[in-house]
């Protein structure tokens, strides 16, 4: 086996640094250019990447890492599992994706604790398994023209069968991927990688026997590439013994979350993942080259900890970043460049801490990394000891605030609410966001430019919460949102307006599909210097009589979609951020808004991946979302949101956050949440339109998810609304599901004698 490429990474954005993969998509989707057009695209950006890793010193390329959607569906379509009715569609790929007429998507779900979303893959027992490994040669090849030798990089078979929930089928895949390896060696490949982030959560005996038996099929392959199996967001534990039992060459640890390996890899290669593909901070040299020093293999290969997807391309576009605080941070490009210098610093056996100064080949080598010399402290949610010990959090100011879980039980509550609010039966409301439409996009982009002036704009967002005032009082919804339209994003909005976060230019991270964020940088102690969403919310409900929802960001979703400090426990983070939702809780309760949403969609994200850590954290979580909310009065009614279709697990959690109200994701996976609900004791509101998907569902579709609420919970305390916001929608969308909506909750009203 030939030995591996000294430094190399795990992945690499795709999205293009200026997002060009979300232009060309969404022009192909629109249909204003073509599908060669759209691989052209894809084309560019590969090579782009390519040639800026090889340029910057990087030694082991990866290739296959381009998706045009995402690589979980990529390896679906690789192993044939394209489910029957997607294959007469127009475009199968997007049509899994996105729906077409007619034709719901597959689910859609969050990669392990990440914002990034992946397409579940749908395997029954009749589907039949079938190599196709076009894209994987091909982007080998693309590469091979452009004179560079690559890695490939394909989801594993134990993650991708778990992540469907056939883990029976294994046998079947197996076939598909010794072909792959057979096909690969055919190429001329040297190496694979195959991803097994699963492998770091819990496993029972069953699965960690299936990595056995898939990794010994594997090995035994006769002619094959070195096989790479890559690890990534925590530590492989029980795993780890296993995988170092199988005749795999190369084994790929999350060192930045997880420790020094504990089962004997000398006869292993370790891609050793020293430098975080989850946070945006310098690497500490000193700290990495210790780690690389101290593992015993029989190679060391310097990587990062996860693919770099999660973060964004490079500082360079990062102008205006503060001075202080950029010298503290690396992106994607800086990522790289470190991985490089540690692999040369650790090849001439550097100890711990010598800068390496001389290596003066790279355009951003030497300097960047060494220049600030400042062990950076772990990440503190793998820290326990410290969680467990840490004193209670202050209020956020001098000004006394009511202690925690001062509402009065939740009939109460909702008596005064019933009596106050007035609301029909199986109340229909939205998320929050109505359409983001280019004009405000546009508008907000002019006031940076200084091209629009700040008081232009705010009219114009003002004439946009009317025509939503507008829109929803035709459309005949009961509980109003005011639309959002003042929000780029629903956490960078805040964290524009709270002291204690820096936010980007151009930090984009994909998300899921064209869909992306600039996650803000969390970088020092957080509070809020004025009212926030006050004005907006005020001015919406002076347009009607109805009542309009305030909109809020939860203090957990704030910070899982930021870039953190790691200088402080995640949980005293989060509670600084509970104090200014908090605060901002009582403003709007004092401006006369009566219902408030405070949304915590990422709470499920946060969660552990090892079950022994769960309890502590969602003890927390719950405490900051209650602390954020308590300080409402028992007539104003806390709705919270949450999207993601495996509430169901956390459920209890989700009861614990004692919100009045509490809409959640169903529609997109089927409604498979009814079957847990029947235990929720508050208000509760199952989606009833897929808003991830342009398809407009109609009122029989909607009326028969409201009878399955029904049959799951007492009318009284079901709610109609949405998945999710509508942002990403258009209003023609919009109107038409809303219109059906609203049509089918005023049919089953009357057929409840309502
Ligand atoms: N942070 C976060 N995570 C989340 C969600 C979320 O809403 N926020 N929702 C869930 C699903 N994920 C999502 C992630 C992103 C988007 C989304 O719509 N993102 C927008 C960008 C939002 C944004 O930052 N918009 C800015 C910048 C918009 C822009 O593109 N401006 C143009 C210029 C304006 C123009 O002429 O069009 C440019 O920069 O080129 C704004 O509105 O101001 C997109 O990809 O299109 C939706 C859902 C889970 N995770
Ligand atoms: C990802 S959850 C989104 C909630 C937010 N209020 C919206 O409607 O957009
Ligand atoms: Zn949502």
């Amino acid at each position: 086996m030939s030995t591996f490429p000294p430094s190399t990474v795990l992945g690499y954005p795709r999205i293009g640094p200026r997002r060009e993969l979300k232009r060309a998509l969404e022009s192909y989707w629109s249909g204003r250019s073509t599908r060669a057009d759209l691989d052209r695209a894809g084309a560019e950006l590969r090579e782009r990447t390519w040639r800026r890793l090889a340029e910057l010193g990087l030694h082991g390329l990866p290739s296959n890492t381009f998706s045009l959607y995402d690589q979980v569906l990529d390896t679906a379509v690789l192993l044939g599992a394209v489910p029957e009715r997607y294959r007469d569609a127009a475009d199968p790929y997007f049509a899994m994706a996105r729906g077409t007429e007619g034709l719901a998507p597959l689910r859609m779900t969050k990669w392990f604790d990440t914002n990034y979303h992946y397409i579940v893959p749908e395997i029954e027992p009749g589907t039949v398994f079938k190599l196709d490994a076009s894209k994987v040669l091909g982007e080998v090849r693309e590469a091979r023209a452009l004179g560079f030798e690559t890695r490939p990089v394909i989801v594993g078979p134990v993650t991708f069968l778990l992540l469907g929930s056939a883990l029976e089928r294994l046998e079947d895949v197996l076939g598909c991927y010794e072909e792959l390896l057979v096909a690969l060696a055919a190429e001329g490949v040297a190496w694979v990688q195959l991803d097994e982030p699963a492998l770091v959560g819990d496993r029972a005996p069953e699965e960690l026997a299936a990595v056995r038996t898939a990794y010994e099929r594997l090995g035994a392959v006769p002619s094959r590439p070195g096989l790479f199996v890559a690890s990534y967001f925590g530590e492989l534990g029980e795993s780890l013994p296993v995988l170092a039992g199988t005749p795999v060459e190369a084994i790929g640890l999350d060192l930045v979350r997880g420790g020094l390996p504990a089962a004997d890899l000398t006869g292993k290669i370790v891609v050793a993942g020293v430098v975080s593909g989850r946070d945006v901070w310098r690497t500490s040299p000193g700290r990495a080259l210790s780690l690389l020093g101290a593992l015993q293999a029989a190679q060391v290969v310097v990587s990062t900890s996860c693919s770099l997807l999660h973060v964004p391309y490079t500082l360079a576009d990062e102008p205006e970043l503060e001075a202080g605080l950029r010298g503290r941070l690396a992106f994607a490009e800086e990522k790289v460049a470190e991985v490089v210098a540690l692999a040369e610093a650790h090849a001439r056996g550097a100890a711990p801490g010598t800068p390496a100064g001389t290596s003066a080949d790279g355009p951003v080598s030497g300097a960047l990394l060494w220049d600030d010399d400042e062990p950076s402290v772990e990440l503190s949610w793998d820290d326990e000891p410290s969680v467990a010990l840490l004193p209670e959090p202050g209020p956020a100011s001098a000004e006394a605030v009511k202690p925690a879980g001062e509402r009065s039980p939740y009939p109460v509550r909702a008596a005064a609410q019933a009596e106050h609010l007035r609301l029909p039966p199986l109340p229909t409301t939205t998320i929050g966001s109505f359409p983001q439409t280019g004009e405000l996009r546009a508008a907000r982009a002019a006031v940076a430019a200084g091209t629009l002036s700040q008081a232009d704009y705010e009219r114009r967002v003002e004439t946009e919460i009317e025509r939503v005032i507008r829109l929803q009082e035709r459309l005949g919804l009961d509980v109003l949102v005011h639309g959002e339209p003042e929000r780029n994003d629903m956490v960078q909005y805040f964290a524009e307006h709270l002291d204690g976060f820096a936010v980007t230019r151009n930090g984009w991270v994909q998300s899921y599909g064209s869909r992306c964020t600039r996650p803000p940088i969390l970088h020092g102690d957080v509070s809020r210097p004025e009212p926030i969403t006050v004005r907006w919310a005020r001015y919406a409900q002076s347009l009607t009589s109805q009542p309009v929802k305030g909109m809020l960001t939860g203090p957990v979703t704030i910070v899982a979609w930021s870039f953190v400090r790691d200088d402080l426990p995640l949980r005293d983070v989060v509670f600084q951020v509970a104090d200014a939702i908090r605060q901002e809780v009582r403003d709007l309760e004092a401006a006369g808004v009566s219902i408030i949403q405070v949304d915590e969609p990422a709470l499920r994200e946060l969660l552990p991946l090892r079950r022994a850590d769960q309890a502590a954290y969602l003890e927390w979580a719950v405490a900051a979302y209650r602390r954020a909310t308590s300080g409402a009065g028992d007539r104003t009614q806390i709705h919270t949101h949450l999207c993601y279709s495996d509430a169901d697990q956390i459920l209890a959690a989700i009861d614990g956050l004692d919100a009045d109200v509490t809409t959640i994701e169903s529609a997109r996976s089927g409604a498979r949440i009814l079957g847990a609900v029947s235990t929720f004791g508050r208000g509760l509101g199952p989606g009833v339109y897929d808003i991830h998907s342009p398809r407009v569902p109609s009122a029989e579709e909607v009326e028969s998810l409201l009878r399955r609420t029904l049959a799951a919970l007492p009318v009284e305390r079901v709610w109609v609304n949405p998945d999710c916001g509508l942002k990403t929608r258009t209003y023609e969308e919009v109107e038409a599901s809303l219109a059906n909506v609203v049509t089918a909750t005023r049919h089953l009203r009357t057929t409840l004698g309502a």
